[in-house]
C-alpha cells in the first residue's frame, strides 16, 4: 500500500469563499507529512473534511485503498483517524484514564473496565515514551503533558493517522523538542502523522515530505530535505520572504512607560510579580524573555489595567496611570495585543467592523450625537483590513469567528497600531502567524518604534524576542533577573537567565 490516506481534487465553498479548491493530499504509512499554507489558506477546512466535521462539495478520498464518506469524527475514528485539535478537549476535574475512556462503550453490564484501562494506557505510554501517569488528574499535569494526554486518546482508539494542527503553539521549547521525538516514535511504528505547523524550523526538524497550498490551491509536495526553509516560505507565500526583518540600531528618546516597584498578586493571592522594576524609551522595543507561567500575564494585566497591581506605580509620558481604567489607559496612548486573541483581542460575535471601532467608536468621526456613523466605521476598518492583509468571505461585515486565526490576529494587530500609541504592549503578537504574515508585522512594529512608540514585546518565541528586541529583560519567577543588549544576547544565555542564574544588569 503506497497510501495510506488520498485526498483527491478536494473542493468545499463557503459562502463568498472557496476554501480548498481542488487540492490532493496523499499520506504514505510511517511518514510524518507535514501541511503548510499561509493563514486563511485552508489547511484546517482541509483536515476538518478529513476528520468528519466538514462534508466537501466535491472530490474524494480513499483509507487504505478503499473510496470512503466520513460523516462525522466518528466514522473517522473508526477509519483509525484521530485529530489533536489547537484547542484541548479534556475534563479537568477528571484523570487521565477518565479522560481517554470517555465516550467509549461500556460493556454489556454497563460498566468500563478503568483499571484495564489504566493498564493499557501505561502501556502504550511507556512504548512510545509519552511518560503519562494514567491516574494524574488533568488539572495538575502542564499543558504539554495534557497534549500526551490527546495523543494517548488516538491511540487508544487504535488511530494509525494523527492529525496535528499546530501543536506546537502552546508548547515551550523543550515540550517541542520532546513532541517532535515523540511523533518520530509514533512515525517508526508505521503512524502516518499530518502535520499542519507554520513553523518552518519544526517541518525541518520533524517533516520528511511536505505539501503547499496556497489561498485553497494545491501548489506542490517536496520531499523536505531536499528544500530549505527559504524555499518551502517562497512556495508557501508566492515571492521571496525574509525570515529575519533588517533594522536599523534604534535611537531611544525619553522613558514612556515606567515601572516602578510593581508587585500583582496571582488569582490565589501569591505575589506573581515582585518588585518589578522597568523603563521602556520612545523608540526602543523592549523584549520580555520568560518561561510560560513566569509572571508575565500578570505584569501585562497591570499595565493595560486588565488586573489590579498591590504595590508600586506605572507611568506613561510621566504620568501616573496605575488607577487609570482600561479606557482611560487607551486613551492616555496605550495599546495592547492581547495573548489570548478569542478572550480578549475579539468579540467573536460581531463584525470585524465592529471588532475594529471597539476602542474608538465614541470618538468623532464613528459616532455623533450617541449615534453611530456607520459609514465611517466601515471606512475606517477597510482601511486597516487592506493595510493589515486581513483577508475575509465577505469584507468588513464578516462576523469576527469566521476568519481563520491568522487574519484574526492581523485584524487585532491593525487596530492596536491603528490607534497610533505611545506605548504598545504586543503578546506574542505573531502566535499561529505564517512565514509571510510574521514578515509583516515585525515590519510594522519596527516602523512603529522608528516613528517614536515605547514597545514591550511580550513573547515565548525566543528567535522573536532576539530579532525584534532592541534591548531584552528577563523574567523569572515574577522578578526581573537582568536587562541585556540583545546584540549581545544569544538564545543560549538567554535560557540560562531564564533558568534563574542571573546575568547583565
Ligand atoms: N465555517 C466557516 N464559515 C465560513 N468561512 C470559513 C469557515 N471556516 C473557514 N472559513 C474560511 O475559509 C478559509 C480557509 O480557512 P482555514 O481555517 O481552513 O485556513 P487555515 O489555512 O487553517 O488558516 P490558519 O493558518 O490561519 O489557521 C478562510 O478564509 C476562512 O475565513
Amino acid at each position: 500500500m503506497e497510501y495510506v490516506v488520498e485526498m483527491l481534487n478536494i473542493r468545499k465553498e463557503f459562502v463568498g469563499i472557496v476554501a480548498n479548491d481542488n487540492i490532493t493530499l496523499a499520506v504514505r504509512p510511517g511518514e510524518i507529512h507535514a501541511l503548510l499554507g499561509e493563514n486563511g489558506a485552508g489547511k484546517s477546512t482541509l483536515m476538518n473534511i478529513l476528520f468528519g466535521l466538514y462534508q466537501p462539495d466535491s472530490g474524494s478520498i480513499r483509507v487504505r485503498g478503499q473510496e470512503v464518506r466520513i460523516g462525522n469524527p466518528s466514522v473517522a475514528n473508526g477509519l483509525g483517524i484521530g485529530m489533536v485539535h489547537q484547542h484541548f478537549q479534556l475534563v479537568h476535574n477528571f484523570t487521565v484514564t477518565e479522560n481517554i475512556i470517555l465516550g467509549i462503550e461500556p460493556n454489556k453490564l454497563g460498566f468500563v473496565n478503568t483499571s484495564s484501562a489504566g493498564k493499557r494506557i501505561k502501556e502504550l505510554s511507556e512504548h512510545y515514551g509519552l511518560n503519562v501517569d494514567p491516574d494524574a488528574k488533568i488539572e495538575d499535569i502542564s499543558v504539554g503533558m495534557q497534549q500526551r494526554v490527546e495523543i494517548l486518546k488516538m491511540l487508544y482508539r487504535n488511530a494509525d493517522v494523527l492529525i496535528f494542527d499546530e501543536p506546537t503553539a502552546v508548547l515551550t521549547p523543550q515540550e517541542v523538542t520532546d513532541l517532535i521525538g515523540i511523533m518520530k516514535n509514533l512515525a517508526a511504528e508505521g503512524k502516518s502523522i499530518i502535520l499542519i505547523t507554520h513553523k518552518l524550523k519544526e517541518i525541518k526538524a520533524a517533516a520528511d515530505r511536505c505539501t503547499v497550498i496556497r489561498r485553497g490551491r494545491y501548489i506542490g509536495t517536496v520531499e523536505v530535505a531536499s528544500c530549505s526553509k527559504e524555499e518551502l516560505a517562497e512556495m508557501m507565500v508566492g515571492r521571496q520572504v525574509f525570515l529575519k526583518v533588517e533594522k536599523q540600531a534604534c535611537s531611544p528618546g525619553e522613558a514612556l512607560l515606567e515601572i516602578e516597584e510593581l508587585t500583582v498578586l496571582n488569582q490565589s493571592k501569591v505575589p506573581a510579580v515582585k518588585n518589578f522594576s522597568l523603563r521602556v524609551f520612545a523608540g526602543e522595543i523592549v523584549g520580555v524573555a520568560g518561561v510560560d507561567g513566569n509572571g508575565q500575564a500578570e505584569l501585562v494585566d497591570a499595565i493595560t489595567g486588565l488586573g489590579k497591581l498591590q504595590a508600586g506605580r506605572i507611568l506613561l509620558e510621566g504620568r501616573d496611570i496605575s488607577a487609570f481604567t482600561v479606557k482611560e489607559r487607551i486613551n492616555a496612548g496605550l495599546a495592547h495585543v492581547p495573548e489570548d486573541r478569542h478572550k480578549r483581542g475579539l468579540v467573536l460575535e460581531y463584525s470585524m467592523e465592529d471588532n475594529l471601532v471597539l476602542e474608538v467608536y465614541d470618538r468623532a468621526p464613528f459616532s455623533k450625537k450617541c449615534l453611530l456613523n456607520r459609514s465611517a466605521i466601515r471606512d475606517y476598518a477597510e482601511n486597516i483590513m487592506q493595510h493589515f492583509d486581513v483577508r475575509t468571505a465577505q469584507g468588513p461585515g464578516t462576523i469576527a469567528r469566521s476568519l481563520s486565526g491568522g487574519n484574526q490576529q492581523k485584524a487585532i494587530i491593525g487596530r492596536e497600531l491603528s490607534l497610533n500609541p505611545k506605548v504598545l504592549i504586543a503578546v506574542q503578537p505573531t502566535r499561529g502567524l505564517d512565514v509571510g504574515s510574521i514578515e509583516y508585522i515585525h515590519k510594522r512594529l519596527i516602523a512603529r518604534r522608528d516613528a517614536g512608540c515605547a514597545v514591550l514585546l511580550v513573547s515565548l518565541e525566543l528567535e522573536e524576542i532576539l530579532n525584534l528586541s532592541d534591548r531584552i529583560a528577563v523574567i523569572t519567577q515574577g522578578e526581573l533577573i537582568g536587562v541585556v543588549e540583545a546584540d549581545s544576547a544569544n538564545e543560549n544565555d538567554l535560557g540560562m537567565m531564564m533558568a534563574g542564574c542571573s546575568k547583565g544588569g
